[in-house]
């Protein structure tokens, strides 16, 4: 794994727009896999700036988010379907038709994840996977107790990462108690993962993916077994340990 360490929550985050940027100048029909909550909007801000500055060109790139909420539907501002339209996608030149998120209001779930996985054949694979990671281990929603071998797949979230998400929700009640996700196996299928680390409450979870034992009770381990990951982690995580050696 490559790991870099930044003082501040900015340079992270231009860190990994300049290295998203940088795959698309090499291939502009990059397929990027997408991830929500807080730690990637700083980076989906700078790709904004530089888009605005045409410095990057979006309209022949494809993308795959990796996850969203059951019974939310996209109108809902809670949604990441939302979410995405206002931290990015309207922001940019992105072809909304190349755009795919898992709807979860479809009336057939399975089917909906089932439908996911062939258009992750289709279009995919998926050369840059964005990836946050949950205080618990969870990539994606996958949490604790997932099979390394899922593929898409509808998840009932975990109090605590329902807990982790409630922030965003008027009322504690409104969390969501299920989603789909993409499955773990359908992450590693990534060419290349990149792994965004911020904040205190991480370092706990950091040090696991780093040096735990590989475990489906803590997602996030199996990483150590993908050949081309990127992590970059602010000094909010690092900092008075020794994470790094
Ligand atoms: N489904 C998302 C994950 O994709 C994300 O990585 C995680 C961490 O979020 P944050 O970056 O806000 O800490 O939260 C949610 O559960």
């Amino acid at each position: 794994m490559d790991i870099i360490t930044t003082f501040t929550y900015e340079d992270l985050s231009r860190i990994a727009a300049k290295h998203v940027m940088d795959k698309i100048r090499q291939n502009p029909k990059l397929v990027i896999g997408l991830a929500t909550g807080s730690t990637p909007t700083g980076m989906y801000q700078f790709l904004v700036e530089e888009y605005q500055n045409n410095k990057v060109d979006f309209n022949q790139i494809t993308t795959f988010n990796l996850d969203e909420y059951v019974g939310i539907d996209k109108q809902n501002p809670n949604s990441y379907f939302s979410f995405m339209k206002n931290k990015l996608f309207k922001h940019i030149n992105v072809r909304p038709e190349q755009t795919f998120i898992p709807d979860g209001t479809k009336p057939s779930l399975e089917k909906e994840c089932l439908h996911y996985e062939q258009l992750l054949g289709k279009f995919g694979p998926v050369d840059i996977q964005i990836l946050g990671l949950g205080e618990n281990g969870h990539i994606g929603f996958n949490e604790p107790g997932t099979s390394f071998k899922s593929r898409t797949h509808i998840v009932e979230l975990t109090p605590s990462t329902r807990n982790a998400n409630a922030r965003f929700f008027q009322n504690d009640l409104d969390v969501p108690t299920h989603a789909i996700t993409m499955g773990i196996q359908s992450i590693m299928e990534a060419k290349e993962i990149l792994l965004l680390v911020s904040g205190e409450n991480k370092k706990k979870a950091l040090h696991q993916l780093l040096y735990g034992e590989i475990s489906e009770s803590f997602p996030a381990t199996i990483l150590q077994n993908h050949p081309c990951v990127k992590i970059i982690a602010d000094n909010e995580v690092l900092h008075n340990n020794s994470i790094i050696a």
